[in-house]
């Protein structure tokens, strides 16, 4: 059973939000300090869901994971690292993404790794073949077993020439964990190139790590045998500060986003203010606002990186339903992540889902029965509604549509969006929101009241 969120919409957001690391940096870090033979320090820590698994699992693993009182900074000794229980690793079957990236670097320290199944955001298939095609060429031995997989590598980890098909994001860093401590030099083309990926690198660097990023997607690197800990400030959640800032243009507001960076925004910035959005930069952060006035629609195409990010798309959707016109969304990284329309369209939207490309350049799910281009139609007056949540982004996509939303909205599932949100609610009430928050009444079978 969980929380209800009970929304009265019409309230323009006002007011600052501090994001801190970023959901898509922090955990893998964390993995990444059992490659080292002293303590890690990772500073910036969000208190999000992810960041609880990890923590679980390396315990699991023996590292001594601490946590400063005040500054919430962690600090990971790896020294006595052992091998879990695969009953204890099952807990966490279906939790996160992440447990596939313990991958490499169990294997170098422990020798072995049991990786439960995963979990993440329901928005497509979600494979790991690219993982374990990287794995199997560095010498890895992979296993299938009930509720996950074990791996090991009885000759050892060899560094490979190794290329992926699509710039995966996950399996380039399942390439970097791994490589580092392989023997030998490893050459990834197809790289994925997103700045958490940087921000990893030089994570990975700080431990004594030799990699070298080359033009054209290549990364480069020079296994070496012992690596140290790290101290590191992990980069800022680009994700949620392009929330925050869809939630004020959605809702006629003003946010000021403390801790977020221009850099790693580029291509988000560009469309917040080809939509009609006003944004200001200063050393801090990043003021955005909806400067008056009518909207924009446009002609959207979500990419790998340098491109628009895929998992902006959703609030911005809610944004595209307020503007005067039509507006095209392509979305060419996930097959499946448009079911998040169906509760805007029972709220008022007028968006339509297609299985064809409407986009400049035909993607991977054009030819496959995917509904992956969506055309939205605005504006449109968005009414309250009842909503289940049905994953992160699309679940605060749904939170400001509601609070743009004309009359009461009945939010529930809002436990998914402590995944990539830190403390959002209170985060939301210090925006002015107009919400409260009772317990889910459980449901009683027929008959037995
Ligand atoms: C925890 C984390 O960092 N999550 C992010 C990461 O997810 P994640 O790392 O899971 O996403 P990937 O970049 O790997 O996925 C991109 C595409 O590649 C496909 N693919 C991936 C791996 C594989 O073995 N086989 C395969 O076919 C996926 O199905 C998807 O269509 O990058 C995504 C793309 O920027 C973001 O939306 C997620 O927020
Ligand atoms: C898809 C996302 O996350 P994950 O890969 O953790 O499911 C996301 O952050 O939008």
């Amino acid at each position: 059973m969980g929380n209800v969120l009970t929304i009265r919409g019409g309230v323009p957001l006002n007011g600052k939000v501090s994001v801190r690391g970023a959901k898509n940096l922090v955990p893998k870090a964390m993995v990444a300090s059992l490659l080292g033979n002293t303590p890690s320090v990772l500073r910036n820590v969000p208190e999000i869901k992810d960041v609880e698994v990890v923590t679980s699992l390396l315990r699991l693993h023996g590292v001594e994971v601490t946590k400063d009182p005040v500054t919430g900074d962690l600090t990971m000794d790896p020294s006595a690292a052992k091998m879990a229980q695969s009953k204890d690793i099952d807990a966490h079957a279906g939790d996160s993404r992440i447990p596939i990236l313990f991958c490499g670097p169990l294997m170098h320290s422990i020798g072995e790794a049991f990786i439960p199944d995963l979990g993440g955001c329901k928005i497509g298939d979600r494979p790991i073949d690219y993982h374990l095609q990287v794995l199997r060429n560095f010498g890895a031995v992979v296993d299938k077993r009930p509720g996950g997989i074990s791996i090991s590598a009885p000759k050892g980890l060899h560094g490979a020439k190794l290329s992926l098909p699509y710039p995966s994001v996950g399996a380039t860093e399942q390439v970097l964990l791994t490589a580092i401590r392989a023997e030998g030099i490893t050459e990834l083309s197809g790289a994925a190139v997103e700045p958490e990926i940087m921000d990893l690198i030089a994570v990975l660097q700080k431990m004594g790590a030799i990699i070298t990023v080359q033009t054209d997607r290549v990364i480069r690197i020079e296994g070496v045998r012992e690596l140290t800990g790290y101290n590191h400030k992990a980069i800022s959640d680009r994700n949620e500060t392009a929330s925050w800032a869809s939630a004020a243009l959605v809702t006629q507001g003003d946010i000021y986003v403390e801790g977020a960076r221009q850099l790693d925004l580029t291509a988000f910035l560009n469309t917040y203010r080809k939509v009609g959005g006003a944004f200001d930069v200063d050393d801090d952060g990043i003021r955005f606002y909806h400067p008056g006035g009518p909207l924009k629609p446009l002609v959207l195409e979500t990419d790998v990186h340098p491109g628009f990010m895929t998992d902006w798309q959703q609030p911005l959707v809610v944004a595209l339903t307020q503007a005067s016109g039509v507006s095209i969304v392509h979305e060419t990284v996930y097959e499946n992540r448009f079911g998040f329309t169906e509760a805007l369209i029972r709220m008022g939207a007028n968006i339509q889902v297609h299985r064809e490309c409407l986009g400049s350049v035909p993607c991977r799910f054009g030819q496959r029965n995917f509904l992956h281009s969506a055309v939205i139609s605005g504006p449109t007056q968005l009414r309250g509604a009842d909503i289940d949540i049905p994953d992160l982004r699309g679940g605060f996509s749904h939170l400001i549509a509601a609070l743009a939303a004309e009359g009461t909205s009945r939010v529930t599932g809002i436990e998914l969006i402590n995944r990539g949100y830190e403390r959002f609610q209170d985060k939301l009430e210090g925006l002015g929101a107009d919400f409260d928050i009772t317990e889910e009444a459980p449901v009683f079978a027929a008959g037995l009241l």
